[in-house]
């Protein structure tokens, strides 16, 4: 459930007129909706409540502060992969201590500010970055704890862009080296192994591969307490899956409860990094229509040229991602009906947001993008020089400007002409 729904025929964002935000702050504009957040944070932890747990949301997801300053209110942890999205947690409220930093390449900058401000764990993908963070931490005389990702080699029936957790993936340490490794972090001065992770890939839409993919970690972690290596949690990474147009995923509750029978009794905290699942159905991208380009035939292509493009969400264009695409106000010009491809004016042929979707469109529709809450704005790039949207979190019946409109001069800032003759 979420909080953007009709009224008369016009959209909400809980109680204010979708409209009245492209209004006030024109389009392309983000709007979030803070119950929905709320919600869908609460679910999740309310699912867990019989366990020792710790969410951890994913901030590449949404990394808006006003996001990241609401889930931190609600008690969230975080899991980030580089010293910006640190930042912006400990900008927006969020407690370091609740913080695992996750990622392939992590700088020895980025290994400093995470050791001096105190980060819950790093998650290591590989030798070399055992070695690193081992260096940095005896360099400024600390213990950096630690988890290894470790590659189960599952396959996550997932788009192969999403999917991590197999052995041709770049992600992770392979489960059969895992044991050694354990064992040689135990040996270094500068490291604490207190857990272990994994994260087999993203928009998971069954239980089974996280299924696998527990099974085969509880038994390196019964392995490791064989050889005294006592680990204190598990970190099960995100994955779960939302339903953009007809999927159906299990539910937050079905998914935790599966993931804590498997537990059992052994005394083990659960760490897990949900992304999309709790940001991805509490935003909309809002844009309106410039011009139309019907076909010359009713079976020709139709196109709706509209102000939002791939640079504000790359989606559809990178992974076939489907997103519904809804009227703000139904025929609120009258218009034509056809099966609209819905394009932005950036050039390439890939910058869509949908295609073939039946509507009634007229010059100036606001049309609202739903599930956009997740890997949207946060994806968003300046291609074509286009300032990055707007973003709005509405609360109640108001609209708070979250993340102001790129201007043309932000696009430029920092650049300079050469003064060549
Ligand atoms: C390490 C890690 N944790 C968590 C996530 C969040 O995933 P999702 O948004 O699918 O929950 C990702 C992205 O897939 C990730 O790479
Ligand atoms: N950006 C992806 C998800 C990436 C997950 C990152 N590990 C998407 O939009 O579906």
């Amino acid at each position: 459930m979420d909080h953007f729904d009709y009224r008369d025929g016009a959209l909400y964002a809980e109680d204010v007129p979708v409209a009245d935000i492209a209004e006030r702050f024109s389009t392309p504009t983000y709007v979030y909706s803070a119950a929905t957040l709320t919600r869908h944070y609460r679910v999740f932890d309310e699912a867990l409540s019989g366990i020792d747990h710790e969410i951890c949301f994913a901030v590449k997801a949404n990394g808006n502060i006003g996001v990241l300053g609401l889930l931190a209110d609600l008690g969230s942890g975080f899991d980030i992969v580089s010293v910006g999205e640190l930042e912006r947690v400990i900008t927006a409220g969020g407690d370091p201590a609740r913080i695992v930093f996750s990622g392939v390449g992590k700088r020895v900058d980025e290994i400093e500010r995470a050791l001096e401000v105190g980060i819950a764990c790093f998650n290591v993908e590989s030798e070399a970055e055992l070695a690193r963070i081992d260096a940095v931490a005896q360099r400024l005389g600390v213990v950096a704890p630690i988890s290894l990702r470790v590659n189960p080699d599952v396959d996550a029936q997932t788009h192969p862009y999403i999917s991590t957790g197999l052995k041709e993936n770049k992600f992770g340490i392979a489960i059969e080296r895992a044991e050694a490794l354990y064992a040689e972090a135990a040996e270094r001065p500068g490291l604490f192994p207190i857990g272990v992770d994994c994260h087999i890939g993203s928009q998971l839409t069954t239980l089974a591969p996280f299924r696998d993919a527990v099974a085969r970690i509880l038994a390196l972690i019964d392995r490791l307490a064989a050889h005294g290596i006592e680990l204190s949690h598990i970190d099960v990474g995100g994955g779960l899956g939302v339903c953009y147009r007809d999927e159906t995923p299990p539910t937050p509750a079905e998914y935790a409860s599966a993931i804590a029978e498997m537990l059992g009794d052994r005394p083990l905290k659960l760490i897990l990094e949900p992304g999309r699942v709790l940001a991805a159905n509490a935003g909309i991208l809002v844009t309106r229509v410039e011009l139309l380009k019907p076909g010359a035939s009713e079976t020709d292509k139709h196109f709706a040229v509209v102000d939002a493009a791939m640079n504000d969400l790359i989606r559809p264009a990178l992974y076939d991602g489907w997103h519904r695409v809804v009227p703000v106000k139904a025929n609120a010009h009258g218009g034509q009906t056809r099966a609209w491809d819905i394009v932005g004016p950036i050039c390439e042929t890939g910058d869509f947001l949908a295609q073939g979707r039946k509507l009634t469109l007229a010059e100036d529709d606001l049309l609202a993008v739903r599930t956009a809450g997740a890997y949207g704005f946060t994806m968003a790039s300046n291609y074509n020089a286009r300032p990055r949207a707007a973003e709005v979190m509405v609360v109640g019946d108001t609209m708070h400007e979250v993340r102001a409109r790129e201007t043309l001069a932000d696009l430029m800032r920092g650049e300079r002409r050469l003064p060549f003759t």
